[in-house]
């Protein structure tokens, strides 16, 4: 049985640290009940063992995966965050994985070129941050379906094998030996994937690969016999190429229909998007069409320990409508004999497959920080998803920055804000640590979706979100997209969250609202002529919030947060600080001065920031 199985699987981690993390996989007792888990790290669907994500648990040693061959169900494997050792581990054996994730351990040592070569269905592979050494495994040219191949900071050498799947939308293959042309399918992706390997050529680097090919075969090597041979093939070639597009003409022109024609062409322009629309009812596997049929209309729980309740019940719940944001509507649901929560219904997800949504949900589902508003459940249909949250009665920052009117709150002080921002720093640190595959961990960092908590601790609401929008809407309504990099060439960078956060650095120390900004469409330029109005105001000492109090000996540490603010809202991103930078120096900042002062914030900081410039060159850069 399953049970069976999972518990020789933890024996053979014990030795590894295994029997420390997996207490509650005890004999006796069932991992799932229906979708949700009983055992730690074990993914559920409709009463089976999909899924093992048994990530960042400090387990070392061997990785024996070849016991898992007996769950019929098993689809999905992650090891993620680890301290696992040895060879890559037996995957052929479960050739009916959707994807494998052992990225961060301590894997070495050649993969057989033919271990991919029994999956169907494999969607993505992440193996980034081993030591695995050898080539490119080959046999990952027949996974069709592929989605993600992250083989980064490993000593993989030789070149890169001619991936041509369509729906390949992430490859990072950085920090590497590799050598040779780039695919001519990976052209288009970012330059950084391919960065920090030995010679590898062609677009998206800037390296032509021109030189090495020509001196390997020159031209006196061309014979005239060889040269006839050429010609007598070019020649071949040509006329095939001619029969087919005849051919394919005449049958064409038969079709021609325009109700007949267009949906296929839709299809196959995009055959990614339309295998992720059509997810969930096209699964051939009869446990995937099981999961579809139980699911429907139900509510899945993420976190653990939440009360259950089901979607009945939130419809009956008295309801209050919070706000009409960007993606939907959010409303709080007082629960008959529970807590208030909130419900968000999300209108721009349609895009994504059922699979991927769930995937995700359980990703967040397992965050676990006490700046981020964990994830409670969620409800999948094509047309609608809702994620639901627990209710923060004390309203968002937006709200007690910008909203409080006339009533008798007091504005934050000083130390307050200082506190948020430190609570949002940590947050942030968090998010990029367990989503290093996210290039905007957060995406959508502005004040209303920071919300306070009684002792006015910040929890951060709406991150990681990006794998599940729709990119169009992504691109057109997430903030980090907002950032001028997303502006000017249409693609956000890993420092994108960094300037969202920059932005509201600024908002909490001016009491300025850039939300006017941010909602035009132009966001990246208007944002920069705000960031610049600030950067003006600084010079004339007018830029803090009137309304802050507590401000008495804390003005020096007040100037080094807005420097921080402006490093991090730096136009250029290679200028712009990271967040890590970002952070420590946040972490240094106290409330009030220190009679010594702390030199280190001086010499590194102000040598990246604006502030190092003079007012001419920091109008420049925010101008560009
Ligand atoms: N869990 C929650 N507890 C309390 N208030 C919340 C919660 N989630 C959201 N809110 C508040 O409800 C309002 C609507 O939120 P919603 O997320 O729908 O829109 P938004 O943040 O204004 O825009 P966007 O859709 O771009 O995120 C906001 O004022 C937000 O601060």
């Amino acid at each position: 049985t399953d049970v069976d199985v999972l518990l020789k699987f933890k024996e053979s981690l014990a030795p590894n640290g295994g029997d420390a993390v997996l207490q509650n996989w005890v004999a006796g007792t069932t991992p799932c009940n229906v979708n949700v888990s009983l055992w730690t790290g074990v993914i559920c669907d409709t009463g089976d063992v999909y899924g093992l994500q048994l990530e960042k648990m400090k387990l070392s040693g061997l990785l024996s995966i070849d016991i898992l061959v007996d769950l019929p169900f098993l689809r999905t494997l992650s090891f993620m965050n680890n301290d696992f050792e040895g060879p890559m581990p037996k995957i052929e054996k479960l050739p009916a994985l959707k994807s494998i994730y052992l990225s961060n351990n301590r894997f070495s040592g050649e993969i057989a070129d033919g271990v991919f070569k029994k999956f169907r269905s494999m969607k993505k592979v992440h193996l980034s941050h081993n030591q695995f050494t050898g080539r490119i495994p080959t046999s990952l040219l027949g996974l069709t379906r592929l989605l993600e191949l992250r083989l980064d900071d490993n000593k993989f050498e030789g070149p890169i094998p001619d991936l041509r799947q369509p729906g390949l939308y992430l490859v990072n293959m950085s920090y590497n030996n590799l050598e040779g042309p780039i695919p001519a399918r990976l052209s288009k992706m970012k330059a950084s994937m391919f960065e920090g390997n030995k010679n590898l050529c062609g677009p998206p680097l800037d390296i032509s690969c021109g030189s090495s090919s020509s001196s390997s075969s020159p031209s006196s090597k061309l014979t005239p016999a060889l040269l006839v041979i050429i010609i007598v093939i070019a020649i071949g070639v040509l006329l095939a190429i001619i029969g087919v597009i005849f051919f394919m003409l005449r049958g064409s022109r038969k079709q021609m229909e325009p109700g007949l024609v267009s949906p296929s062409i839709t299809k196959k322009s995009d055959p990614s998007e339309a295998d992720k629309l059509e997810q969930g009812s096209v699964e051939s596997s009869g446990g995937a069409k099981k999961v579809a049929k139980e699911e429907h209309g139900k509510l899945m729980f993420v976190k653990e320990g939440a009360q259950r309740f089901e979607l009945q019940d939130l419809l009956k719940a008295s309801a209050e409508v919070l706000g009409s944001g960007n993606f939907g509507s959010s409303y709080k649901a007082i629960l008959f004999d529970g807590p208030a929560v909130v419900v968000k219904r999300f209108n721009k997800m349609n895009g994504v497959g059922r699979e991927d949504f769930q995937e995700h949900m359980r990703r967040l589902g397992r965050l676990s920080h006490p700046s981020l508003l964990p994830l409670v459940a969620y409800y999948y249909r094509k047309e609608e998803k809702l994620l639901v949250t627990d209710y923060i009665p004390n309203g968002s920052l937006a709200h007690m920055l910008h909203g409080r009117g006339g009533s008798n709150i007091p504005p934050l002080d000083w130390p307050t804000r200082l506190k948020i921002v430190k609570g949002v720093a940590r947050g942030l640190a968090f998010l990029y640590e367990e989503l290093p595959m996210l290039t905007v961990p957060h995406g959508h960092l502005k004040s209303s979706n920071v919300l306070l908590d009684d002792s006015y601790e910040p929890i951060l609401t709406d991150y990681a979100l990006v794998p599940v929008m729709n990119q169009t809407h992504a691109s057109q309504i997430m903030v980090a997209y907002k950032s001028p990099e997303c502006a000017e060439r249409g693609r956000p960078s890993r420092k994108s969250d960094v300037w969202s956060f920059g932005i509201l650095i600024l908002e909490i120390l001016t009491g300025k609202f850039p939300a006017n900004y941010l909602r035009q469409g132009r966001a990246g330029t208007d944002l920069a002529s705000w960031v610049n109005s600030v950067v003006k105001e600084e010079w004339t000492g007018e830029v803090f919030d009137n309304e802050m109090g507590g401000t008495k000996n804390g003005e020096g540490e007040m100037l080094k947060l807005l420097q921080i603010g402006l490093g991090c809202c730096e136009m250029d991103v290679e200028k712009r600080w990271d967040l890590r930078m970002a952070v420590d120096k946040i972490e240094e900042l106290r409330e009030k001065e220190n009679d010594e002062e702390d030199s280190s914030f001086a010499t590194e900081g102000e040598a990246n920031t604006s502030k190092a410039m003079t007012e001419d060159e920091l109008l420049l850069s925010t101008n560009n």
